[in-house]
């Protein structure tokens, strides 16, 4: 698996073509879903290696906010394989996370087998004193502006920390129409998949960096 600035794939996919590209491949049985969320999760630590070479050299405490859809899923094998290397790990979750979608349900279950998941109003509170927070709560999927109690917690997020978006920024349209930064989580990295999307194209100048991590696609 190969990360990189370009990740040598200077393709464009709108959000709408990267599932379509997903669905194909999981249901031509090249890869299943569990398969490609775990390359996602691993491709978006190695990334930010690249990005902060002593980020994850040693242990520290990083905070994870999970969504309800397979975005979040990202987001608890991410907690899983930090929690693997040492980290002291919270997870914020937003929504029931007796429902999520079937991969997400299955990484969702491995981590509260060995961690804890706090509910989103305890979310600015998680993550007070993070050396790492991880965006984990929309990626491609979302299709509507953040609720309040959630674009509050995008502002209360710490600035000291280092702080990682997987996929897209939430509260950002992959496909960039919206493109109010204010209210989306302030990434200074977003680890994408594949390629990039319109958003990390019009996100370019913003000085937030893009990763793109091989998902083996
Ligand atoms: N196998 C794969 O597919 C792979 C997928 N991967 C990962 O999955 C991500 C795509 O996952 P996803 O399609 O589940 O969408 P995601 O971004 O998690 O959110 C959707 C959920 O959020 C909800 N929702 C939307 N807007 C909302 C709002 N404003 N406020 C509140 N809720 C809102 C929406 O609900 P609904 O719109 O149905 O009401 C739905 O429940 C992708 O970015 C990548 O990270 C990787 O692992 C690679 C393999
Ligand atoms: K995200």
């Amino acid at each position: 698996m190969k990360t990189s600035a370009t990740g040598g794939n200077d393709e464009i996919l709108t959000a709408a073509q990267m599932q379509a590209l997903e669905k194909q491949a999981m249901a031509s049985g090249m890869v299943t879903g569990i398969a490609l969320m775990e390359r996602a999760g691993e491709g978006v630590l190695q990334a930010i290696s690249r990005q902060w070479p002593d980020v994850l050299a040693a242990p520290g405490r990083a905070c994870i906010l999970c969504g309800p859809g397979n975005n979040g899923g990202d987001g608890y094998v991410i907690a899983r394989l930090l929690q693997g290397q040492g980290w002291a790990v919270t997870v914020v979750a937003l929504g029931a996370t007796d429902r999520l979608p079937p991969d997400a349900q299955t990484n969702h279950d491995r981590w509260t087998a060995r961690g804890e998941v706090m509910p989103w109003p305890e979310a600015a509170s998680a993550m007070e004193g993070a050396d790492l927070v991880i965006d984990a709560v929309f990626g491609i999927g979302l299709t509507r502006p953040l609720s309040p109690a959630v674009a509050r917690v995008m502002d209360q997020v710490p600035r000291k920390a280092r702080r990682v978006s997987v996929d897209v920024p939430s509260g950002i349209l992959a496909d960039g129409q919206t493109l109010t930064r204010d209210a989306a989580f302030p990434a200074e990295l977003a680890v994408t998949f594949h390629c990039r999307k319109p958003v990390h194209v019009a996100l370019a100048d913003s000085g937030m960096a893009v990763a793109i991590a091989d998902i083996g696609l």
